[in-house]
């Protein structure tokens, strides 16, 4: 397994005033894009996850465990890549390897106004290949835009000299932080078919209004729709949650019982955090050698400023 190694080589020369590499012991080093006011988002080489996205004000917008434990563990919070899924541990390897700064990426369509943006690379170890035997180049472009929006675009190629194709499932695992899970609503799911993975993944259809959460939640969404809001009157924010190539959407949370199973994860955390996940989990991606596939989450948050108490969801969603 690619563990962190004790001995990183030298902080990588990154040649911009939106970024910094902070150097950290045990695999935990991490690039901190910075935008404008408090706003920045922070990775961590380690998974290629990003451990926190803070607005303007410098407030916290992803929940992390304070239980969350260190490599070679997963790390319980912000938004760890689940790749690639299957008969393999849970949620696939990348999020469980050390990442590297890509500093020749292909180009990637960006938008000017974007000067804060991180490239990174994960290419498999021969112990990967041993579990997973496909040769692959996952990049992951993380940006923060002018507005504090915070987008990940996943590219993952395949690289496989045998002319073999190879399929995997993929989720941005996202963890977001809500002030009390019994008052958010997520809107833009309601009406849709759903694989219930408490339910021995059946599938069922989504009734009523909007989500609400009263007890364990762990769906699949089919099909979402490209936009999905997380609506938290307490904190008076919507999060808006935007995917591209990610047919589905998975949300979750463990509730009291899961909670405490959970060595990772806080007895009570489970009233403040939420998963919403853009994924392809019903029909997993498919790539002949040289192919290349491409998935984007886009995350932005609107402040009660701007809903003041009025939100229309519609207008979200749709407008
Ligand atoms: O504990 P983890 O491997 O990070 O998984 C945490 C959760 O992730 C997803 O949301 C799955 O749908 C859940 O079934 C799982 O319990």
């Amino acid at each position: 397994m690619a563990a962190a190694t004790p001995h990183s080589p030298p902080p990588p020369q990154l040649s911009s005033p939106f970024l910094e590499y902070i150097r950290a012991p045990g695999g935990l080093d991490k690039v901190v894009l910075r935008g404008r006011r408090s706003c920045s988002v922070e990775i961590r080489l380690f998974g290629g996850q990003v451990t926190s996205w803070k607005n303007d004000h410098g407030e916290e917008l992803l929940f992390v465990s304070s239980k969350a434990i260190k490599p070679p563990k997963p790390f319980r919070g912000g938004i760890p890549i689940c790749f690639p899924q299957g008969n393999l541990e849970q949620h696939g390897f990348a999020r469980n390897r050390l990442w590297a700064i890509d500093d020749n990426p292909p180009p990637l369509p960006v938008n000017p106004a974007i000067k804060a943006f991180v490239d990174l690379i994960l290419k498999p170890s021969e112990d990967d290949l041993k579990m997973w035997p496909h040769s692959f180049e996952f990049r992951l472009r993380i940006a923060l835009g002018a507005g504090g929006d915070l987008s990940l675009t996943s590219r993952i190629r395949n690289t496989n000299t045998d002319g073999r194709p190879f399929s995997y499932t993929f989720a941005f695992h996202t963890y977001f932080s809500v002030s009390d899970i019994s008052e958010v609503r997520v809107e833009g799911l309601e009406t849709m078919d759903y694989l219930d993975n408490m339910k021995g993944k059946e599938r069922f259809t989504e009734q009523g209004d909007a989500i609400v959460f009263e007890s364990e939640v762990d769906k699949v969404y089919l099909a979402a729709p490209s936009k999905v809001a997380i609506i938290d009157h307490d904190m008076r924010r919507t999060f808006v949650v935007t995917k591209e190539g990610l047919p589905d959407a998975v949300v979750w949370n463990p509730w009291d019982k899961k909670a405490k199973a959970m060595q990772d994860f806080g007895d009570s955390e489970y009233k403040h955090m939420l998963c919403v996940e853009p994924a392809a989990v019903e029909k997993p991606i498919s790539l002949k050698p040289g192919e290349e596939w491409k998935g984007r989450l886009g995350l932005s948050a609107v402040p009660s400023s701007y809903c003041s108490g009025q939100l229309d969801p519609l207008k979200v969603l749709h407008g």
